[in-house]
């Protein structure tokens, strides 16, 4: 059955999530007023697993199409594939009524959802999420970014697309290394505002290893529709937006100490997770109890807990960069019990110099 999850923001729009949904793609383009032309971005690696299918689909409507695809990683959000998608649109007469469908992980998202959002100063975007991190995160929201050599995600916008579809049958190509990463921003939803979907993966954690696809359909079903209420009430991050970098503050910084090569974005949050967890224990916020299954849950995943032997003070001057940071004052996110996020600004850097040791 299909779920549809309405997202009444700027730009309101449906994300649609099921196992085996393009058909929805099929109607929602024949339905729409779109310029009969379609531009599909992508990566390498999600071009030659799933690029024949996604055409098949299209093949059904009136549209015509030209695909893009660039190296996959996170080295891609970049300056450089940036303008080759501008080249790639300007060579093959995009307007602004022509869609771009970005088609892949996050990597993909972010950088295509980017051009869409800048390109004649915006053009329809469609998201078709085909990675665990994109189905329950960043197809949602209008979230774009490039990085800079100073940090993660320094140049974005905000930008909504006109449609997601979530179909979870693109997961079954994932290895479970990369299917089970993704679960840090699953679990990520649990300890900020979830304690149910906290309690769910616990129990049905042998389900979830064993990728059962109504779990994990029902999984992504919920994180769309928690991010989704998020955004209905601070879509530009003026507050409460904020929560969903749980994680993060400390993540981003590990991912660009080891220029992206060392960790993906959803191992380096696991680590971020467990510094947020362990200061917010240290602060008195949560018992050694809640840090504890907040560390084991993320072990089951089999990711990574410890922060590795970097002197504190090299990824304290990275988080100077966040953007959370205002006026040199650094922003974290911590959890007053599972499913209870608050955002804290007062915090020492002797405390983050300690607590980064602690972890290490
Ligand atoms: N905008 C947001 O709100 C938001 C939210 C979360 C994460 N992000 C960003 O998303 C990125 C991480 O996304 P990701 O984890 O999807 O990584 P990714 O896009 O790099 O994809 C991971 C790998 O999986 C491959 N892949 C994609 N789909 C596949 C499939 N179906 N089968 C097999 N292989 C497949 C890709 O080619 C890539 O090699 C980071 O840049 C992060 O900053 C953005
Ligand atoms: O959508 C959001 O808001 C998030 O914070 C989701 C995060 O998982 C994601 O990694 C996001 O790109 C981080 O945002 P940033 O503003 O810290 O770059
Ligand atoms: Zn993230």
């Amino acid at each position: 059955m299909n779920q549809i999850i309405t997202v009444n923001a700027s730009q309101s729009y449906n994300i649609n999530v099921s196992y085996d949904n393009l058909n929805d793609l099929v109607n929602f383009l024949k339905n729409s007023n779109f310029v009969r032309k379609i531009f599909i971005i992508s990566d390498t690696t999600v071009c030659r697993l799933h690029l024949q299918t996604l055409l098949s689909y299209i093949e059904q409507t009136n549209f015509v199409y030209s695909v893009y695809c660039f190296e996959p990683g996170e080295q891609s959000k970049s300056k450089e594939v940036l303008f080759d998608i501008y080249d790639f649109l300007i060579e093959n007469n995009a307007d602004r009524k022509t869609p771009l469908l970005a088609f892949g992980g996050g990597v993909v998202g972010d950088i295509a959802s980017f051009a869409a959002s800048t390109f004649m100063r915006g053009i329809p975007l469609i998201h078709v999420p085909t990675t665990i991190v994109s189905q329950t995160d960043s197809s949602i929201g209008g979230k774009t970014a490039i990085n800079h050599a100073k940090g993660k995600n320094l140049i974005g916008t905000f930008y909504q697309p006109n449609a997601v579809f979530i179909d979870t049958k693109f997961l079954d190509t994932l290895s479970d290394e990369e299917f089970f990463n993704a679960f840090s921003e699953i679990i990520k939803y649990g300890i900020i505002m979830d304690k149910q979907l906290f309690e769910f993966l616990e129990t049905y954690i042998d389900d979830i290893l064993k990728r059962n696809y109504k779990t994990i359909t029902k999984i992504i079903y919920d994180c769309a529709k928690n991010k989704s209420i998020i955004i209905q009430k601070d879509e530009k991050e003026l507050g409460l937006r904020a929560i969903l970098n749980f994680g993060h503050t400390l993540g981003h910084a590990i991912e660009a100490f080891f220029e992206y090569k060392k960790y993906t974005h959803s191992q380096a949050v696991s680590i971020g997770e467990v510094f947020a967890a362990k200061l917010s224990y240290k602060l008195g916020l949560i018992d050694e109890k809640t840090f504890y299954r907040i560390k084991n849950l993320l072990e089951k995943f089999n990711l990574p807990t410890k922060i590795d032997k970097i002197e504190p003070i090299e990824l304290i001057n990275i988080m100077q960069h966040d953007k959370k940071s205002k006026g040199g004052i650094l922003e974290f996110i911590l959890t007053k019990g599972i499913g209870e996020a608050i955002i804290a600004n007062d915090i020492n850097n002797s405390l983050l110099t300690e607590t980064i040791r602690e972890l290490q």
